[in-house]
């Protein structure tokens, strides 16, 4: 027998998020179950102005699991090129509406509207897709906010893979506020090193083969191949790639020789559609803990502006 020689040894690490989303969810169906009992159902609501075919798949799965985790989910569909003017209005209305506990706005967006810009208008105790940027720029302070939900996401598959972040190279492709950025943030919070690369990087094998842990937010199938990895890396893929057969791949092209690699189908989406409903009981959580009238004077406060 020659050691050296066995090449299963050498199998990539799955780091699967199919187990871990379901843990979340039935930990937010417990926590929900029980607010409902005390008088609150958690309330969501996900506002669409696109038609675009992957966000109105994200859209149904969402509404599917927050059905399930006994959250009420509305879809306001606003219809594609709905005006900003409508869309900002829309999001006013239902932050101030005392039965929605969590406000998500899909991207795309029509054009002429600034996801932003947009967003500014969440209440930031129910953006529970950290969009708002007063979300971004809590969470860059280390002050309370929710993460955008993939971010979060990305987090919590590598803290149940156990892999360790102290003292260790990152390297983040990709500088979206949804991912990249945030992201960056929340490892550089875990005492990471933390290298962001994006569209002006010149070369990506200048500083990805450093990763001990890479993260890849881009929308590109196969933009990392085996030249961007030392075999010892960790890779959590986040793209979300609709293929021509109906399928779905990531950035990273999956035969890549590392020690673990997160799945596409079945990696980070699953758990970012559990920790949007785990943030959305939160919220409800924390309004049901508010006294009544104290959420009112700061509704009138707002209104007074
Ligand atoms: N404001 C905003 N926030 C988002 O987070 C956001 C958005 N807009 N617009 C659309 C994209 C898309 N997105 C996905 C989330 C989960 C899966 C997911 O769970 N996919 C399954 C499989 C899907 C399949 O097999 O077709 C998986 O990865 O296992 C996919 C896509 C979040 N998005």
């Amino acid at each position: 027998m020659q050691p050296t020689e066995i090449r299963s040894d050498d199998a990539v690490r799955e780091l699967g998020g199919t187990g871990l989303a379901r843990e979340i969810r039935t930990r937010a169906a417990v926590d929900a179950a029980e607010l409902t009992e005390s008088g609150t159902t958690p309330g969501l609501a996900v506002v669409v102005a696109t038609d675009d075919e992957s966000s109105a798949w994200y859209v149904r799965s969402i509404a599917r699991a927050a059905g399930k985790a006994g959250i009420d989910c509305r879809t306001v569909d606003l219809g594609a090129g709905a005006d900003p003017q409508l869309i900002r209005a829309t999001l006013e209305q239902l932050s101030a509406d005392g039965s929605v506990h969590g406000i998500i706005l899909q991207t795309p967006l029509p054009a002429g509207a600034h996801f932003e810009d947009l967003a500014s208008a969440i209440d930031p105790r129910k953006d529970v897709d950290g969009a708002n940027p007063v979300s971004l720029g809590n969470l860059a302070a280390g002050l309370p906010a929710y993460p955008p939900a993939t971010a979060a996401a990305v987090l919590e598959l590598l803290d149940h893979h156990e892999v360790e972040l102290a003292g260790r190279n990152c390297v983040v492709v990709g500088r979206s506020n949804v991912v990249g950025k945030p992201v960056a943030r929340l490892l550089l919070q875990r005492d990471a090193t933390v290298t962001i690369c994006h569209r002006h990087t010149p070369e990506l094998t200048a500083f990805t083969p450093d990763a001990d842990v890479l993260v890849v937010a881009v929308g590109k199938p196969d933009l990392i191949t085996d030249k961007h990895v030392r075999d010892g890396a960790i890779v959590v893929d986040v793209g979300t790639n609709p293929t021509t057969d109906g399928g779905l791949v990531g950035d990273v092209d999956p035969s890549v020789h590392v020690a673990g690699l997160t799945p596409v189908p079945g990696g980070v989406g699953p758990v970012t559609t559990a920790l949007l409903l785990q943030h959305t009981v939160r919220s409800a959580v924390r309004s049901a803990r508010r006294p009544r009238h104290a959420a009112e004077s700061q509704l009138r406060t707002s209104s007074e502006h």
